[in-house]
């Protein structure tokens, strides 16, 4: 798994128990797998279609760090299947896994399209063509 981002826990993003917003982490993880998505797929109108299960195991506090990760799961028709995971970097304890994250390719009338990929392709790959 690839922890391409960091969050800084600031004091908006916490709870009236001075402990991380759970709505505050999954904007996080549903824009970290977007962008994840737009990538990998080459299409700006990706959407998210489907999260299961969703278990906060620790939390966060103001001023600790945490990273993002994502993995393919499985490459569909139009969708991407992810699996996300969240790390505290200061306790080292996962704050949430999701094993599911179905992200959708859309044409420009929002109907799923093919997106034609079925592998992880790296941006620095693809400049050498
Ligand atoms: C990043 C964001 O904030 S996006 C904002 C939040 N998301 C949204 O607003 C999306 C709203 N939903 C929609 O517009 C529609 O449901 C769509 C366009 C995503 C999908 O429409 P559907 O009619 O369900 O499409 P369809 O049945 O063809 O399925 C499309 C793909 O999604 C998958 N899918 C659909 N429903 C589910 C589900 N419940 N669980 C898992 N996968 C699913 C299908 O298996 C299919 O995958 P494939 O093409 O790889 O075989």
């Amino acid at each position: 798994m690839r922890f391409h981002t960091r969050k800084w826990v600031k004091p908006q993003d916490l709870n009236p128990n001075a402990s991380l917003f759970g709505g505050r982490l999954l904007e996080w993880i549903d824009e970290e797998c977007a962008l994840y998505s737009i990538i990998q797929l080459e299409n700006p109108k990706v959407v998210t279609k489907f999260m299961s299960e969703i278990n906060f195991q620790s939390s966060a506090v103001q001023g600790d760090i945490i990273e993002i990760g994502i993995d393919v799961v499985k490459f569909g028709n139009a969708s991407l299947t992810l699996r996300c995971e969240v790390r505290n970097k200061m306790t080292r304890e996962t704050i949430i896994s999701i094993e599911n994250i179905v992200m959708v390719s859309l044409d420009k009338n929002g109907k799923p399209q093919a997106h034609g990929k079925s592998e992880i392709e790296f941006v620095k790959d693809r400049l050498k063509d």
